[in-house]
């Protein structure tokens, strides 16, 4: 593992260095380096800093030029505009540094030497009950975190925080005490996941319905409750049963996903259950909490409801129950505590910020959040039909997330279906790229739009093939693989520094070097929407080197052959990564 610094920060430093050198107050100046379509780089920190100096900017720039001659880097450098540098680097440069990465297996991007433990809370269906689009972004959202935060060196812990736990279970159990195989499976009952929750579905209503109608049942579910939270073995044993149960439906759309959740990641509210006594306890006794109407209750200055009134946050109901909120304090003690992480994410809908902002003032003025551990609520928007409006069926229903997902992949399939009848795939190649291409359409969809934002899921631009989607960075990997597949045995990929570059080469590879830095800004903000940004983008700029670079027919000669491939594969393989950062896969022919 060698890792490269990029062109880009490399200048950073020298152009830092050369300001401080022509203005010695501006040690640690900012020299906002920034590529540029007049050369490669422009510096535009001089204008500040001769604001700040008092001096004339073209002449301070001038200075800084000065301090910072043309060598094998830099091939050009020349004030321009008010004040600003523009730098162009040599070809020789770029290609050397490309080579450097293509000969790292990490291409060249560092590992943090000092990594932190990160817990990530995403993925958090709930028992018994049908997945959502929400579900479905968290899910794809912290799963390309996780992603590349490990790429990146970062202790990641997976929590999935599944809805296993509260006064429902009562009623569910008891139902079930009653109707014993309401549970039981059928032979030949087709896709086990739907089987599943089809038969959860059904249990659910009918024990509502029931539970809504006979006072003397509805009795029986309250005690089942106190049963289950004082762990009560067969109430447990059953209980366990429709996590079970559960699981096999959640498995099936985690795999149509493509998604791994491991078993021993799923801690859902049931793990915290031992602690719930104890965080409400300390939470009484340090008067973090106080009584108010029969509920251990928070209260915040700035959290009123629209009369005026203060919204607390309850730790425990009046019925003497443990809400989410206690939960959640308990997870944090036991994630800051005995998993020691440092940085504390929940990849959730925008519609629990108030909760999680309550919880996090909670712990930390608890003392189980300290200054040196950071907790973000990443809270993303919701999906939107074409009307504009959250995404529902035309009946007015919620979607399952199956039907989208499988409806993905059907139109994905019909737009690679084409193509690869004349590229000679069998049908089963098809299809097998109908689902990359489908669930890649998905995701990338959901990481492509800041995670805030709310987003119109529109299939027919999902699985386009012209504009900002998965397929057309997948077709450009696909096209790269296709070049390797043409080339004659003798033509192979190496770099040749000497090799003078065209300007689409040039863009390619300055591109292919921002790799690194684009990883590491995303791990630094949490924003995947910049690493889908990025690989669009060198999609983009290799269709351009594509068209106006012949690759295997050159007329440079062998060098230029050899070096334009070396191009191909070293975009092939930022792609590939990239792409499987974002959990998106790679087909090879396309
Ligand atoms: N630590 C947490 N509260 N995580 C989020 C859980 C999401 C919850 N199960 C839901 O479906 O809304």
């Amino acid at each position: 593992m060698a890792s490269v610094t990029s062109l880009s920060a490399s200048l950073q430093q020298r152009v830092s260095a050369a300001l401080a050198a022509a203005v010695p107050s501006a040690v640690d100046a900012d020299p906002l380096l920034r590529r540029s379509d007049r050369a490669d780089f422009q510096a535009n920190g001089v204008l500040g800093l001769a604001k700040k100096a008092k001096a004339n900017p073209r002449e301070l720039a001038g200075a800084v030029l000065d301090a910072l001659p043309a060598d094998d880097v830099i091939a050009q450098i020349e004030v321009s505009g008010p004040g600003f540098l523009n730098i162009t680097v040599s070809d020789a440069a770029i290609t050397t540094t490309l080579a450097a990465r293509a000969a790292d297996d990490r291409l060249g991007v560092p590992a943090k030497e000092h990594p932190g433990v990160t817990v990530v809370d995403y993925a958090q269906p709930n028992v018994a009950k049908e997945m959502h689009v929400g579900h479905l972004r968290s899910s794809v959202i912290g799963d390309a975190i996780c992603k590349v935060l490990e790429f990146g060196g970062e202790q990641v812990v997976r929590r999935h925080h599944i809805g296993d736990w509260g006064t429902q279970f009562g009623m569910l159990v008891q139902y079930l005490i009653e109707h014993p195989h309401e549970l039981d499976h059928t032979e030949g009952e087709g896709d086990a996941g739907e089987a599943s929750m089809s038969r959860l579905d059904r249990l659910y209503k009918a024990s509502g319905a029931l539970f809504k109608s006979d006072e003397a049942f509805k009795e029986r579910a309250r005690r089942r409750v106190v049963d289950l939270q004082a762990g009560d073995p067969e109430t447990l044993e059953l209980w366990q049963r429709f996590v079970d149960e559960s699981k096999i439906y959640f498995d099936s759309v985690y795999r149509k996903l493509d998604i791994e959740i491991r078993d021993e990641d799923i801690v859902g509210e049931s793990g915290y259950n031992d602690m719930l006594a104890e965080t409400c306890d300390l939470l009484e006794k340090s008067g973090v909490a106080v009584w108010s109407n029969g509920a251990l209750c928070v209260f915040f200055d700035d959290v009123k409801g629209k009369d005026g009134e203060p919204v607390p946050l309850i730790v425990r109901k009046t019925d003497g129950g443990y809400g989410y909120a206690a939960t959640d304090l308990s997870a944090i003690r036991n994630r800051t505590g005995a998993l020691h992480a440092d940085t504390l994410l929940y990849v959730v809908d925008v519609r629990q910020s108030l909760h999680f902002k309550m919880v996090f003032e909670t712990a930390r003025r608890a003392g189980w959040l300290t200054d040196d551990v950071t907790a973000r609520h990443l809270p993303f928007g919701t999906l939107l039909g074409k009307d504009g409006k959250p995404f529902k069926t035309r009946a007015g229903e919620s979607v399952k997330l199956e039907d989208l997902l499988d409806e993905a992949v059907q139109r994905a399939t019909a737009v690679v279906r084409e193509k690869g009848e004349k590229i000679g795939l069998t049908d089963d190649e098809i299809r097998a790229n109908g689902e990359q291409v489908g669930i890649g359409a998905v995701k990338y969809a959901d990481l492509s739009t800041s995670l805030g934002r709310d987003y119109v899921f529109d299939l027919d631009r999902m699985v386009s093939l012209n504009g900002d989607t998965s397929v057309y960075v997948q077709y450009a990997y696909a096209r790269t693989q296709s070049i390797f597949r043409k080339a004659a045995a003798d033509q192979r990929p190496a770099a040749h520094p000497e090799v003078a570059l065209e300007p689409s080469e040039r863009a390619l590879g300055l591109h292919l070097d921002a790799f690194g830095d684009t990883l590491a800004e995303v791990a630094e903000v949490y924003e995947p929407h910049r690493l889908a940004a990025y690989l669009y983008q060198l999609a983009s700029l290799f269709t351009t080197f594509y068209e106006q670079c012949p690759v295997l027919t050159a007329e440079g000669g062998a060098a230029q052959v050899e070096n334009r491939l070396f191009l191909c594969e070293l975009t092939a393989r930022t792609l590939r990564q990239g792409l499987a950062l974002l959990g998106i896969r790679s087909p090879e022919r396309l």
